[in-house]
């Protein structure tokens, strides 16, 4: 028999369940994912830092965890909620259960509750905050306050928080790469030097840099431009990374730097937020963002459809957009901007996953329109 726990919404709602994970508990702001796998993935993801984790799909576990699928060193989200935890687990590469892993990062996890009725919950009510107590001494006044008591994610600058100490290099590609596949593994590594900002960088994304041959160098969020220009980048991705973009005033400055120069600019989610604030645009908190593996996303200037992976509760507000900055892509749920392009400068960015992970690979082809811009760079 596992322990009791439960969940608490501020709200006042409460879903009583059983500990699938560390004893405890946890606070932070309760999103659900629509994913069908990934669950290793989606909890080793920074951008959900502060937030805790409900996944529609009901048998959550059913692979157990392995070394590859992390997206991070660690698990960022902050708690786990789920239907059912299988009675054992089976997979080719599975290492260690989901409860043991769960129990080994120290995740507050919790399982047999009503994901439907939490899910309709957020779906109505918007982004609620939540608490999920675990084990001895649960309290539901006390989960309650918990939940009312912390402050959301609005205003939260959380890349300084995830992002790494110190610069690094990084050389591992991708190990799912088939034969198939139309990456550039031939081209000789370091043809192109790419500098990440790390605002809480998914691993996929420096794997798929590298399978495109570049040679990648990480930095930590508060790196100055000027600091960036003396590594000499041919390019510069702007990472995902958890939070409110808006308060990250020293990345806004530095990217504002880059746009006086002419250096390719690659900004992936928060990045993709970030190159708007920087170009003059402004970003808003959404109902109950978008967090799933099949979000229809249209390129506007061919009209092809791609299935794309999704992680955000932020958007770039389309209204504002300057003249300088022409959209590229929207979403085919509620018809938020998903996609942008500097008209003279050699930036563009995307609000979706292209590195997925989990997700479909539909909009990879980003990632060599950012070699196309580096060579176009050098020509
Ligand atoms: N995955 C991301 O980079 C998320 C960006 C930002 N934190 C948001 O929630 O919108």
């Amino acid at each position: 028999m596992r322990p009791d726990a439960l969940l608490a919404l501020e709200d006042g709602s409460i879903f009583r369940g059983t500990a699938i994970g560390c004893p405890g508990q946890t606070v932070g702001e309760v999103v659900f994912n629509t994913a069908m796998t990934g669950y290793q993935e989606i909890l080793t993801d920074p951008s959900y830092c502060r937030q805790i984790v409900t996944l529609t799909y009901p048998h959550i576990g059913n692979v157990g965890t392995n070394r590859e699928d992390r997206e991070s060193s660690r698990v960022h989200a902050s708690g786990l909620v789920i239907r059912d935890y299988p009675a054992t687990f089976s997979n080719w590469r599975a290492q260690e259960p989901l409860d043991a892993f769960l129990a080994r990062n120290q995740v507050v996890a919790i399982a047999d509750i009503d994901t439907r009725r939490l899910t309709r919950c957020l779906r109505e009510h918007g982004a609620l905050n939540g608490c999920i107590m675990a084990g001895e001494g649960i309290d539901e006044a006390e989960a309650i306050a918990q939940a009312r008591a912390f402050p959301g994610l609005k205003g939260m600058d959380l890349a300084q928080v995830v992002t790494t100490d110190t610069l690094y290099g990084w050389s591992e590609g991708s190990w799912r790469l088939e034969k198939s596949d139309s990456v550039s593994n031939e081209k000789a590594p370091g043809r192109f030097h790419v500098v990440v900002y790390d605002f809480g960088v998914k691993h996929n994304i420096l794997r798929l840099l590298v399978d495109k041959g570049c040679r990648v160098t990480v930095v930590p969020a508060r790196t100055s431009a000027d600091e960036v220009l003396t590594l000499s980048p041919d390019g510069i991705l702007l990472s995902n990374g958890p939070g409110d973009p808006e308060p990250c005033d020293y990345a806004i400055g530095a990217i504002r730097q880059f746009l006086t120069q002419s250096i390719p600019l690659f900004g992936i989610c928060l990045g993709h937020q970030l190159l708007a604030l920087a170009s003059g645009a402004t970003t808003v908190k959404m109902k109950f963002g978008h967090h799933g593996a099949n979000h229809p996303v249209q390129d506007l200037a061919t009209g092809e459809v791609f299935i794309t992976s999704q992680n955000h509760g932020f958007a770039v507000n389309e209204n504002t957009l300057p003249a300088s900055l022409k959209p590229t892509h929207r979403s085919l749920f509620d018809g938020t901007l998903q996609g942008i392009q500097h008209t003279d400068k050699l930036a563009f960015s995307f609000q979706g996953h292209p590195e997925a992970s989990p997700g479909p690979r539909d909009i990879t082809p980003l990632f060599d329109r950012f070699i196309a811009l580096m060579q176009a760079a050098h020509t």
